[in-house]
């Protein structure tokens, strides 16, 4: 069954447990008889996933880096974000463009004015408004919690590798995000039990009445 194109994205540090609930959120929706595409940035396409692994493995300057980010983003839109949504799907996205403003923006301190621009060009829809999540998730949660989850989880990638400051200011930039536009964002606490960070998940789509 299709209703209304629902696009959601989970935000937050690495490590801040996003996926830990993604697919469970997906399949709450299923069970509501929708129709679901769980995807994720940089990828989501085999363009975009080809660009997440030169973002993720290679060394580049920032200005490099945020085109990666917002090219793959553009094939996935294209792709795969506008067509289900035209189609009245659910779209979950792990990570969307408040990432490029947190990590790039914030983490990196590049300039947030060029990255604006380039949001408004790539997310441009075809009635000139501007794509945006129609609910972020935003899990919060302090750099040094969620580095001592991630020590030993996995092994770090080029953003996962980079020192607590970094993270505290990926969060700044998050943050400024959320204030800028709190109607979009529910901001989670991060650091509760799973249970606890489940049900407030929970409780953020239903307060936007998606089900
Ligand atoms: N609420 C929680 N409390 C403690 N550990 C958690 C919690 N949520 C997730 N974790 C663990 O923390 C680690 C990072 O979670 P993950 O969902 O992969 O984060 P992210 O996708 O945001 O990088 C995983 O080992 C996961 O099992
Ligand atoms: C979408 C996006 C991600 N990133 C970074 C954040 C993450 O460290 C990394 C990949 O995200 P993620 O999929 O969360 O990594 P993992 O699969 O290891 O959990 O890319 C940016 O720097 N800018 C962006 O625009």
């Amino acid at each position: 069954m299709n209703g209304r194109g629902i696009f959601i994205s989970f935000e937050g540090i690495d490590g801040a447990g996003k996926s830990t609930h993604i697919e469970a959120l997906a399949q709450a929706f299923r069970d509501r008889g929708r129709i679901v595409t769980c995807t994720r940035e940089p990828g989501g396409t085999p363009l975009a996933e080809a660009l997440r692994t030169l973002a993720l493995e290679q060394a580049m300057d920032p200005l490099t880096e945020a085109l990666l980010m917002f090219a793959a983003r553009r094939d996935h839109l294209a792709q795969v974000i506008e067509p289900a949504l035209a189609r009245g799907e659910v779209l979950v996205c792990d990570r969307f463009t408040d990432a490029t403003f947190a990590y790039q923006g914030g983490g990196r301190g590049f300039d947030v004015q060029v990255l604006e621009q380039l949001e408004r060009w790539v997310q441009a829809r075809a009635d000139g408004a501007v794509r945006q999540p129609d609910l972020t998730l935003l899990f919060e949660l302090a750099p040094e919690v969620a580095a001592e989850r991630l020590a030993g989880a996995r092994v770090p990638d080029r953003f996962e590798s980079q020192p607590l400051d970094f993270f505290q200011r990926v969060a700044r930039g998050y943050a400024r995000r959320a204030e800028a536009d709190p109607a979009r964002f529910a901001r989670i606490d991060a650091s509760q039990p799973r249970e606890a960070v489940w049900a407030a998940v929970r409780a953020a789509v239903a307060a936007k009445g998606f089900w």
